[in-house]
């Protein structure tokens, strides 16, 4: 490993479109910034930066193999002397009362012997802000967003101090906005008000991009801090603020032309998703995969293969395993949620692969569990950050990976315009 110098903030994703979602932030921000999948590997060679974002698969895993992988992750990062981290989630909060939110950041807290811990998901350019502690999604509270829909952790309560006490150890209290609104000294002495009362952590309001930078500054007086990239906003620019940070300067490495073949995968079922999907199909050929075949065997891999094979010389395509709501219930009452989104991830990672060797160097994956399935199976051990596709969306560009070069864009489900496919391949030539 080649980091030279002391890294300015260490991250911990919990999946991979969530990594390169913060990866890509705190590049705008002006932080140079890798993004890594899972612990590096000693001898990957990566250029000097200022932030690392390691990405794990840890959202949807049993809770104690997340703390484990997340406690590896953060001994790396401070070992390479990042003073702060932080634990990145979703802004949508994805999680359920067994976990991972919670117990994560409890071990991170004993670790770092933080007091109390700043946790916010809010990330208002694409529409998540917390009020009152309760998490919006544009307009509406989160359990009356698709997110009570979501195939693996329907979220059917927008109270986040209720949803995090369910899952963590410690007690949890508030911060709010009229708070924030008075500043930096003033969230400050709330904090000291609520460690006082035995609190160990504090959901944050955040309605603007300059909450955050309020939250940036006083974060930066811990160790730890858990939240999305609204929050990694505020660090990046308290820290670039505070001169510990360089301002990035553009890699002529990342506007390179990859070329060849592109293709899409979609395994997200989020609505967002599958309007794209339906705008795809106007302008790329989309195979729909039968999820019952997926679930049942190979078959169904190899007709997508074989369907892709026929038509990647002529343009883009997209295979999608993407589901509405009712049809993702009847597979799941089936087969199990778990097994049956574990078989479609892996058919998906099957069909990259497939499609890898069939000279696709251009990829665009839609659905965080998707993508780590997918990235894994290619074993891209890090990524640079390019252009922004979409808030939260950027250009990836694979490094240290043995099969040439490689661009990627690894879209969280709900994030994107109607027309992403297209957007995001015309960024990736
Ligand atoms: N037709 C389907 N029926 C049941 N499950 C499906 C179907 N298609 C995909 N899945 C599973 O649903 C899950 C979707 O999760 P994924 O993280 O990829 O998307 P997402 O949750 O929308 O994205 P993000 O986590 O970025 O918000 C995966 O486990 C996937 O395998
Ligand atoms: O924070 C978000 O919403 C995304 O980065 C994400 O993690 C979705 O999987």
């Amino acid at each position: 490993m080649t980091l030279a110098g002391h890294l300015s903030l260490g991250c911990i994703a919990d999946d991979y479109t969530g990594a390169s979602d913060l990866a890509n932030t705190l590049t705008r921000a002006g932080l140079r910034t890798v993004q890594t999948i899972g612990v590096p590997a000693d001898d990957l060679a990566l250029p000097e930066v200022d932030a690392v974002v390691v990405s794990l698969k840890s959202r949807s895993i049993e809770a104690g193999l997340a703390v484990t992988r997340s406690r590896a992750a953060e001994a790396w990062l401070r070992g390479r002397g990042a003073k702060h981290i932080l634990f990145k989630i979703c802004s949508t909060f994805d999680s359920t009362d067994a976990g991972n939110i919670g117990p994560v950041m409890d071990a991170l807290r004993a670790d770092s012997r933080d007091a109390i811990v700043l946790v916010t998901p809010a990330f208002p350019e694409t529409g998540r802000t917390v009020y009152q502690g309760n998490l919006f999604v544009g307009s509406v509270p989160l359990n009356e967003s698709p997110l009570k829909d979501h195939p693996l952790n329907p979220m059917h309560d927008s109270n986040l101090v209720r949803v995090l006490a369910r899952q963590s150890t410690t007690k949890v209290g508030l911060v709010d906005l009229a708070t924030l609104s008075r500043g930096a000294d003033a969230v400050r002495a709330k904090l000291a008000e609520l460690t006082q009362g035995g609190i160990g952590a504090a959901i944050v309001d955040a309605v603007f991009d300059r909450d955050l930078e309020t939250i940036g500054q006083v974060a930066l007086d811990h160790r730890l801090s858990v939240g999305a990239s609204g929050i990694g906003l505020g660090l990046a620019r308290a820290l670039v603020a505070a001169s510990k940070a360089k301002p990035d300067t553009a890699d002529a490495m990342l506007a390179t032309p990859v070329g060849g073949p592109a293709a899409c995968l979609a395994g997200s079922c989020s609505q967002a998703t599958l309007r794209q999907i339906a705008n795809a199909e106007k302008v790329m050929p989309v195979l729909h995969l039968d999820p019952e075949r997926v679930v049942a065997g190979k078959d169904e891999t190899q007709r997508a293969l074989a369907w892709a094979r026929d038509r990647l010389g002529a343009g883009p395509i997209l295979i999608a395993s993407s589901s509405t709501p009712d049809q993702v219930a009847a597979v799941q009452s089936r087969h199990g949620r778990d097994a049956a989104g574990h078989a479609i991830e892996q058919a998906m990672a099957d069909i990259a692969d497939g499609l890898v060797q069939s000279g696709v160097h251009r990829l665009v994956v839609a659905g965080g569990e998707t993508s780590g399935a997918v990235v894994d199976r290619l074993r891209i051990p890090g990524f640079l950050v390019g252009a922004e596709i979409a808030a939260g969306v950027p250009v990836l560009r694979a490094v240290g990976a043995g099969r040439g070069e490689m661009v990627l864009a690894l879209k969280s489900g709900n994030f994107g315009g109607p027309e992403f496919f297209s957007d995001a391949l015309a960024l990736m030539p």
